[in-house]
Protein backbone atom coordinates (compact mmCIF):
# COMPACT_ATOMS: atom_id res chain seq x y z
CA UNK A 1 0.00 0.00 0.00
CA UNK A 2 1.13 3.40 -0.96
CA UNK A 3 1.56 6.34 1.84
CA UNK A 4 -1.13 8.16 0.12
CA UNK A 5 -3.62 5.30 0.59
CA UNK A 6 -2.41 4.74 4.12
CA UNK A 7 -2.56 8.26 5.27
CA UNK A 8 -6.03 7.66 3.81
CA UNK A 9 -6.79 4.57 6.25
CA UNK A 10 -5.66 6.20 9.08
CA UNK A 11 -8.09 9.28 8.60
CA UNK A 12 -10.98 7.20 7.80
CA UNK A 13 -9.93 5.75 10.91
CA UNK A 14 -9.99 8.50 12.89
CA UNK A 15 -13.30 9.79 11.64
CA UNK A 16 -14.79 6.93 12.05
CA UNK A 17 -13.47 6.36 16.27
CA UNK A 18 -15.21 8.57 18.89
CA UNK A 19 -13.11 10.54 21.13
CA UNK A 20 -13.70 9.46 24.81
CA UNK A 21 -11.57 7.79 27.82
CA UNK A 22 -11.52 4.77 26.15
CA UNK A 23 -10.42 5.43 22.77
CA UNK A 24 -7.63 8.33 23.77
CA UNK A 25 -4.76 5.99 23.32
CA UNK A 26 -5.67 4.81 20.45
CA UNK A 27 -6.04 7.96 18.82
CA UNK A 28 -3.03 9.35 19.84
CA UNK A 29 -1.44 6.23 18.67
CA UNK A 30 -3.26 6.87 15.33
CA UNK A 31 -2.18 10.89 15.07
CA UNK A 32 1.64 9.44 15.65
CA UNK A 33 1.63 7.19 12.76
CA UNK A 34 0.02 9.68 10.58
CA UNK A 35 2.37 12.45 11.32
CA UNK A 36 4.95 9.89 10.43
CA UNK A 37 3.69 9.16 7.25
CA UNK A 38 3.19 12.84 6.43
CA UNK A 39 6.65 13.63 7.44
CA UNK A 40 7.64 10.68 5.17
CA UNK A 41 5.95 12.46 1.96
CA UNK A 42 7.57 15.17 2.54
CA UNK A 43 11.11 13.79 2.68
CA UNK A 44 10.00 12.07 -0.49
CA UNK A 45 11.25 9.12 -1.31
CA UNK A 46 14.48 7.45 -0.14
CA UNK A 47 17.61 7.98 -2.12
CA UNK A 48 16.04 9.73 -4.79
CA UNK A 49 16.66 13.30 -4.55
CA UNK A 50 14.47 16.28 -5.07
CA UNK A 51 15.76 17.96 -8.26
CA UNK A 52 13.96 15.77 -10.61
CA UNK A 53 11.13 18.18 -10.14
CA UNK A 54 11.95 21.36 -10.55
CA UNK A 55 10.97 24.15 -7.26
CA UNK A 56 9.87 27.20 -7.10
CA UNK A 57 12.67 27.97 -4.84
CA UNK A 58 14.27 31.74 -5.56
CA UNK A 59 17.06 33.32 -4.25
CA UNK A 60 16.81 35.38 -0.79
CA UNK A 61 16.85 38.98 -1.11
CA UNK A 62 16.44 41.98 0.89
CA UNK A 63 15.46 41.99 4.93
CA UNK A 64 12.66 39.32 5.27
CA UNK A 65 10.57 37.37 2.98
CA UNK A 66 6.80 37.48 2.54
CA UNK A 67 4.63 34.57 0.90
CA UNK A 68 1.65 34.66 -1.11
CA UNK A 69 -0.51 31.62 -0.56
CA UNK A 70 -4.15 30.99 -1.87
CA UNK A 71 -6.24 29.50 -4.26
CA UNK A 72 -5.90 30.55 -7.51
CA UNK A 73 -7.98 33.53 -8.94
CA UNK A 74 -8.05 35.26 -5.10
CA UNK A 75 -5.83 38.82 -6.72
CA UNK A 76 -2.18 37.39 -5.68
CA UNK A 77 -0.45 38.80 -8.62
CA UNK A 78 -2.81 41.87 -8.79
CA UNK A 79 -1.29 42.45 -4.96
CA UNK A 80 2.08 41.78 -6.25
CA UNK A 81 1.70 44.11 -9.05
CA UNK A 82 0.08 46.92 -6.36
CA UNK A 83 2.65 46.90 -3.89
CA UNK A 84 5.87 46.27 -5.54
CA UNK A 85 7.62 47.48 -8.71
CA UNK A 86 7.55 44.25 -10.33
CA UNK A 87 4.50 43.23 -12.69
CA UNK A 88 3.11 39.63 -12.25
CA UNK A 89 0.28 39.00 -15.19
CA UNK A 90 -3.18 38.78 -13.79
CA UNK A 91 -6.18 37.14 -15.18
CA UNK A 92 -9.69 36.43 -14.91
CA UNK A 93 -8.69 32.76 -15.35
CA UNK A 94 -7.35 30.19 -12.62
CA UNK A 95 -3.33 29.20 -12.97
CA UNK A 96 -2.22 32.40 -14.17
CA UNK A 97 0.99 32.48 -12.38
CA UNK A 98 2.69 29.12 -12.80
CA UNK A 99 5.88 29.91 -10.98
CA UNK A 100 7.49 32.33 -7.95
CA UNK A 101 7.73 35.78 -9.05
CA UNK A 102 9.57 37.90 -6.75
CA UNK A 103 9.08 41.82 -5.87
CA UNK A 104 10.29 44.03 -3.47
CA UNK A 105 8.17 46.08 -1.07
CA UNK A 106 10.22 49.09 0.11
CA UNK A 107 8.69 49.97 3.77
CA UNK A 108 10.48 52.07 6.22
CA UNK A 109 13.92 52.15 4.65
CA UNK A 110 13.65 47.94 4.76
CA UNK A 111 13.43 45.89 1.50
CA UNK A 112 11.03 43.07 2.31
CA UNK A 113 11.16 40.37 -0.32
CA UNK A 114 7.37 39.59 -1.26
CA UNK A 115 6.96 36.20 -3.35
CA UNK A 116 3.79 35.85 -5.33
CA UNK A 117 3.14 32.24 -6.18
CA UNK A 118 0.83 29.84 -7.57
CA UNK A 119 -2.62 29.31 -6.67
CA UNK A 120 -3.13 26.19 -4.32
CA UNK A 121 -6.09 23.54 -4.22
CA UNK A 122 -7.27 21.61 -2.00
CA UNK A 123 -4.61 18.42 -1.86
CA UNK A 124 -1.91 20.87 -2.18
CA UNK A 125 0.02 18.73 0.72
CA UNK A 126 -0.34 15.57 -1.22
CA UNK A 127 0.89 16.91 -4.60
CA UNK A 128 -2.10 18.13 -6.06
CA UNK A 129 -1.14 20.86 -8.69
CA UNK A 130 2.90 21.51 -8.02
CA UNK A 131 1.23 22.63 -4.42
CA UNK A 132 4.09 20.84 -2.76
CA UNK A 133 6.28 23.60 -4.45
CA UNK A 134 4.29 25.92 -3.24
CA UNK A 135 4.54 24.91 -0.01
CA UNK A 136 8.12 24.15 -0.06
CA UNK A 137 8.59 27.86 -0.79
CA UNK A 138 6.08 29.13 2.07
CA UNK A 139 8.00 27.02 4.29
CA UNK A 140 10.94 29.70 4.00
CA UNK A 141 9.00 32.25 4.63
CA UNK A 142 9.24 34.50 7.34
CA UNK A 143 5.35 35.78 7.43
CA UNK A 144 3.27 34.06 5.34
CA UNK A 145 -0.17 35.95 3.72
CA UNK A 146 -3.14 34.10 3.39
CA UNK A 147 -5.20 35.09 0.56
CA UNK A 148 -8.62 34.79 0.20
CA UNK A 149 -11.88 35.65 -1.70
CA UNK A 150 -14.17 37.73 0.66
CA UNK A 151 -17.06 36.20 -1.00
CA UNK A 152 -15.77 32.17 0.08
CA UNK A 153 -13.78 33.59 3.24
CA UNK A 154 -14.88 30.70 5.47
CA UNK A 155 -14.96 27.40 3.19
CA UNK A 156 -11.04 28.86 1.82
CA UNK A 157 -9.88 29.51 4.85
CA UNK A 158 -10.26 26.00 6.51
CA UNK A 159 -9.07 23.70 3.21
CA UNK A 160 -5.96 26.42 3.28
CA UNK A 161 -5.29 25.81 6.63
CA UNK A 162 -5.47 22.07 6.59
CA UNK A 163 -3.22 21.99 4.01
CA UNK A 164 -0.61 23.98 5.60
CA UNK A 165 -1.08 22.28 9.21
CA UNK A 166 -0.48 18.65 6.80
CA UNK A 167 2.98 19.71 6.34
CA UNK A 168 3.93 21.16 9.77
CA UNK A 169 3.14 24.70 9.45
CA UNK A 170 1.76 26.12 12.48
CA UNK A 171 0.63 29.71 11.73
CA UNK A 172 0.73 32.39 14.61
CA UNK A 173 1.87 29.72 16.96
CA UNK A 174 4.59 29.34 19.39
CA UNK A 175 6.52 26.39 19.75
CA UNK A 176 5.46 24.35 22.77
CA UNK A 177 7.35 25.28 25.37
CA UNK A 178 8.79 22.15 26.12
CA UNK A 179 12.89 20.40 26.24
CA UNK A 180 13.50 17.35 24.09
CA UNK A 181 16.48 15.27 23.62
CA UNK A 182 17.15 11.73 22.20
CA UNK A 183 20.03 9.92 24.00
CA UNK A 184 21.54 6.95 23.18
CA UNK A 185 20.85 4.73 26.50
CA UNK A 186 19.41 5.76 29.84
CA UNK A 187 15.43 5.33 28.56
CA UNK A 188 13.02 7.20 28.71
CA UNK A 189 13.00 10.55 31.29
CA UNK A 190 9.66 12.23 31.83
CA UNK A 191 9.27 15.39 33.88
CA UNK A 192 6.66 17.71 33.82
CA UNK A 193 6.94 21.42 35.55
CA UNK A 194 2.74 22.03 35.18
CA UNK A 195 -0.15 19.76 35.64
CA UNK A 196 -0.84 18.15 32.05
CA UNK A 197 -4.81 17.90 31.39
CA UNK A 198 -4.43 16.88 27.90
CA UNK A 199 -1.87 14.09 27.86
CA UNK A 200 -0.08 12.60 30.18
CA UNK A 201 3.43 9.95 30.68
CA UNK A 202 1.95 7.32 29.51
CA UNK A 203 1.18 8.38 26.46
CA UNK A 204 4.33 10.27 25.77
CA UNK A 205 5.64 6.57 26.05
CA UNK A 206 3.80 5.42 23.42
CA UNK A 207 4.05 7.89 21.27
CA UNK A 208 7.75 7.85 21.85
CA UNK A 209 7.15 4.07 20.55
CA UNK A 210 5.98 4.56 17.34
CA UNK A 211 8.83 6.45 16.90
CA UNK A 212 11.13 3.53 17.85
CA UNK A 213 12.86 6.30 20.33
CA UNK A 214 13.13 4.13 23.77
CA UNK A 215 16.06 6.94 25.22
CA UNK A 216 15.36 10.85 25.55
CA UNK A 217 14.46 13.23 28.15
CA UNK A 218 11.58 15.41 27.80
CA UNK A 219 10.77 18.45 30.23
CA UNK A 220 7.54 19.89 29.53
CA UNK A 221 6.75 23.19 30.87
CA UNK A 222 3.27 23.80 29.56
CA UNK A 223 0.01 22.21 29.67
CA UNK A 224 0.34 20.93 25.77
CA UNK A 225 -2.04 18.70 23.89
CA UNK A 226 -1.15 15.27 22.05
CA UNK A 227 -0.73 17.15 18.62
CA UNK A 228 1.86 19.54 20.25
CA UNK A 229 3.88 16.73 21.73
CA UNK A 230 3.99 14.97 18.63
CA UNK A 231 5.43 18.45 17.00
CA UNK A 232 8.01 18.71 19.30
CA UNK A 233 9.07 14.39 18.43
CA UNK A 234 8.97 15.48 14.86
CA UNK A 235 11.14 18.28 15.40
CA UNK A 236 10.42 20.08 11.59
CA UNK A 237 7.42 22.56 12.39
CA UNK A 238 7.60 25.73 10.87
CA UNK A 239 6.33 28.55 13.12
CA UNK A 240 5.28 31.32 10.97
CA UNK A 241 3.22 33.98 11.88
CA UNK A 242 0.80 34.78 9.18
CA UNK A 243 -1.95 37.60 8.31
CA UNK A 244 -5.28 36.35 6.09
CA UNK A 245 -6.02 39.00 3.75
CA UNK A 246 -9.54 38.98 2.72
CA UNK A 247 -9.16 40.17 -0.78
CA UNK A 248 -12.36 41.70 -2.99
CA UNK A 249 -14.09 43.70 -0.43
CA UNK A 250 -15.33 45.59 -3.37
CA UNK A 251 -17.92 42.70 -4.55
CA UNK A 252 -19.65 41.61 -1.13
CA UNK A 253 -21.91 43.53 0.99
CA UNK A 254 -20.28 46.45 3.87
CA UNK A 255 -22.06 43.77 6.88
CA UNK A 256 -20.00 41.14 5.26
CA UNK A 257 -16.62 42.73 5.50
CA UNK A 258 -17.56 44.04 8.96
CA UNK A 259 -17.39 40.87 10.54
CA UNK A 260 -14.34 39.42 8.34
CA UNK A 261 -12.43 42.77 9.33
CA UNK A 262 -12.81 42.29 12.95
CA UNK A 263 -11.85 38.78 13.03
CA UNK A 264 -7.98 37.98 14.49
CA UNK A 265 -4.95 38.42 12.38
CA UNK A 266 -7.32 39.32 9.37
CA UNK A 267 -7.08 42.31 6.42
CA UNK A 268 -9.76 43.04 4.57
CA UNK A 269 -8.78 44.80 0.84
CA UNK A 270 -9.79 45.62 -2.63
CA UNK A 271 -6.68 45.05 -4.63
CA UNK A 272 -8.03 46.49 -7.76
CA UNK A 273 -9.47 49.27 -6.38
CA UNK A 274 -6.64 49.53 -3.89
CA UNK A 275 -8.55 49.81 -0.59
CA UNK A 276 -6.56 49.46 2.57
CA UNK A 277 -3.17 48.24 1.40
CA UNK A 278 -1.52 51.07 3.56
CA UNK A 279 -3.33 49.19 6.42
CA UNK A 280 -2.05 45.57 4.97
CA UNK A 281 1.47 47.24 4.70
CA UNK A 282 1.32 48.55 8.71
CA UNK A 283 0.56 44.96 9.47
CA UNK A 284 2.95 43.42 7.40
CA UNK A 285 5.45 45.22 9.20
CA UNK A 286 4.13 44.76 12.75
CA UNK A 287 4.06 41.05 12.09
CA UNK A 288 7.48 40.88 10.97
CA UNK A 289 8.37 42.27 14.18
CA UNK A 290 11.54 43.96 12.85
CA UNK A 291 13.61 47.29 13.86
CA UNK A 292 15.39 49.74 12.43
CA UNK A 293 18.77 50.55 13.86
CA UNK A 294 20.87 53.72 12.55
CA UNK A 295 24.44 53.50 12.43
CA UNK A 296 26.80 56.74 13.19
CA UNK A 297 30.18 57.29 12.64
CA UNK A 298 31.94 59.40 15.38
CA UNK A 299 31.50 63.39 15.38
CA UNK A 300 29.23 62.64 12.38
CA UNK A 301 25.46 62.47 12.24
CA UNK A 302 23.62 59.05 12.19
CA UNK A 303 22.84 57.97 8.15
CA UNK A 304 19.29 57.91 8.24
CA UNK A 305 19.12 56.34 5.07
CA UNK A 306 20.16 53.12 5.16
CA UNK A 307 19.44 51.66 8.59
CA UNK A 308 20.36 48.00 9.80
CA UNK A 309 17.17 45.85 9.69
CA UNK A 310 17.23 43.52 12.28
CA UNK A 311 14.57 41.01 14.19
CA UNK A 312 12.88 42.16 17.47
CA UNK A 313 15.34 41.24 20.46
CA UNK A 314 18.57 41.67 18.84
CA UNK A 315 21.62 43.16 20.84
CA UNK A 316 24.34 45.06 19.87
CA UNK A 317 26.05 42.14 19.43
CA UNK A 318 23.49 40.98 16.48
CA UNK A 319 23.91 44.86 14.87
CA UNK A 320 27.85 44.51 14.82
CA UNK A 321 27.47 41.13 13.10
CA UNK A 322 25.33 42.85 10.94
CA UNK A 323 27.56 45.68 10.23
CA UNK A 324 30.57 43.16 9.89
CA UNK A 325 31.50 39.34 10.86
CA UNK A 326 34.13 40.38 13.31
CA UNK A 327 33.37 43.53 14.75
CA UNK A 328 31.88 41.86 17.64
CA UNK A 329 35.14 39.88 18.19
CA UNK A 330 37.18 40.93 21.70
CA UNK A 331 40.01 41.91 19.61
CA UNK A 332 37.68 44.65 17.92
CA UNK A 333 34.50 45.35 20.08
CA UNK A 334 35.58 47.98 23.21
CA UNK A 335 31.92 49.32 23.47
CA UNK A 336 29.37 51.06 22.20
CA UNK A 337 27.06 54.44 22.53
CA UNK A 338 23.32 53.86 21.82
CA UNK A 339 20.70 56.94 21.85
CA UNK A 340 16.89 56.45 21.38
CA UNK A 341 14.39 54.47 23.22
CA UNK A 342 16.76 52.03 24.51
CA UNK A 343 19.15 53.94 26.13
CA UNK A 344 18.69 54.78 29.61
CA UNK A 345 20.75 58.22 28.67
CA UNK A 346 21.78 59.88 25.84
CA UNK A 347 24.24 58.05 24.70
CA UNK A 348 24.12 55.13 26.92
CA UNK A 349 27.39 53.17 26.63
CA UNK A 350 26.57 49.71 26.68
CA UNK A 351 28.20 45.98 25.95
CA UNK A 352 27.52 43.50 23.56
CA UNK A 353 24.54 42.23 25.22
CA UNK A 354 22.27 45.33 25.01
CA UNK A 355 19.09 45.31 23.46
CA UNK A 356 18.42 47.33 20.81
CA UNK A 357 14.69 48.96 19.91
CA UNK A 358 13.25 50.37 16.89
CA UNK A 359 14.38 53.58 15.76
CA UNK A 360 18.06 53.55 18.03
CA UNK A 361 21.18 55.39 17.23
CA UNK A 362 24.17 53.04 17.46
CA UNK A 363 28.14 53.82 17.58
CA UNK A 364 30.72 51.15 17.78
CA UNK A 365 33.83 52.13 19.74
CA UNK A 366 36.42 49.96 18.27
CA UNK A 367 39.71 48.73 20.42
N1 LIG B 1 -13.50 42.57 -7.95
C1 LIG B 1 -12.20 42.41 -7.74
N2 LIG B 1 -11.46 41.65 -8.54
C2 LIG B 1 -10.16 41.52 -8.30
C3 LIG B 1 -9.53 42.14 -7.19
N3 LIG B 1 -8.25 41.81 -7.19
C4 LIG B 1 -8.04 41.02 -8.25
N4 LIG B 1 -9.21 40.83 -8.94
C5 LIG B 1 -9.40 40.07 -10.18
O1 LIG B 1 -9.31 38.70 -9.88
C6 LIG B 1 -8.76 38.01 -11.00
C7 LIG B 1 -7.57 37.18 -10.58
O2 LIG B 1 -6.51 38.01 -10.16
P1 LIG B 1 -5.04 37.49 -10.13
O3 LIG B 1 -4.22 38.58 -9.50
O4 LIG B 1 -4.62 36.99 -11.44
O5 LIG B 1 -5.20 36.28 -9.10
P2 LIG B 1 -4.09 35.22 -8.64
O6 LIG B 1 -4.44 34.87 -7.26
O7 LIG B 1 -2.73 35.72 -8.90
O8 LIG B 1 -4.44 34.00 -9.61
P3 LIG B 1 -3.52 32.76 -10.07
O9 LIG B 1 -2.17 33.25 -10.44
O10 LIG B 1 -4.26 32.21 -11.24
O11 LIG B 1 -3.51 31.83 -8.91
C8 LIG B 1 -8.38 39.07 -12.03
O12 LIG B 1 -9.41 39.12 -12.99
C9 LIG B 1 -8.35 40.33 -11.22
O13 LIG B 1 -8.64 41.47 -11.99
C10 LIG B 1 -10.36 42.94 -6.32
O14 LIG B 1 -9.91 43.55 -5.35
N5 LIG B 1 -11.67 43.03 -6.64
K1 LIG C 1 -5.72 34.37 -12.09
MG1 LIG D 1 -1.26 34.94 -10.02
Amino acid sequence: MGILERIKEIEEEMARTQKNKATEYHLGLLKSRLARLRSQLLEGPKGQGKSDEKGFEVVKHGDARVALVGFPSVGKSTLLSMLTKTKSETAAYEFTTLTTIPGVLEYRDAKIQLLDLPGIIEGASQGKGRGRQVIAVARSADMILLMLDAMKAEEQRILLEKELETVGIRLNKRPPNVYFAKKNSGGILFTSTVPLTRMNEKMAYMILHEYRIHNAEILIREDISVDEFIDVVEGNRQYIRCLYVYNKIDSTTIEHVDRLARMEHSVVVSCELGLNLDYLVEKIWEYLQLIRVYTKKQGNPPDLREPLILREGSTVEDACKAIHRSLADPSQFRYALVWGRSAKHDPQRVGLSHPLLDEDVLQVVKK
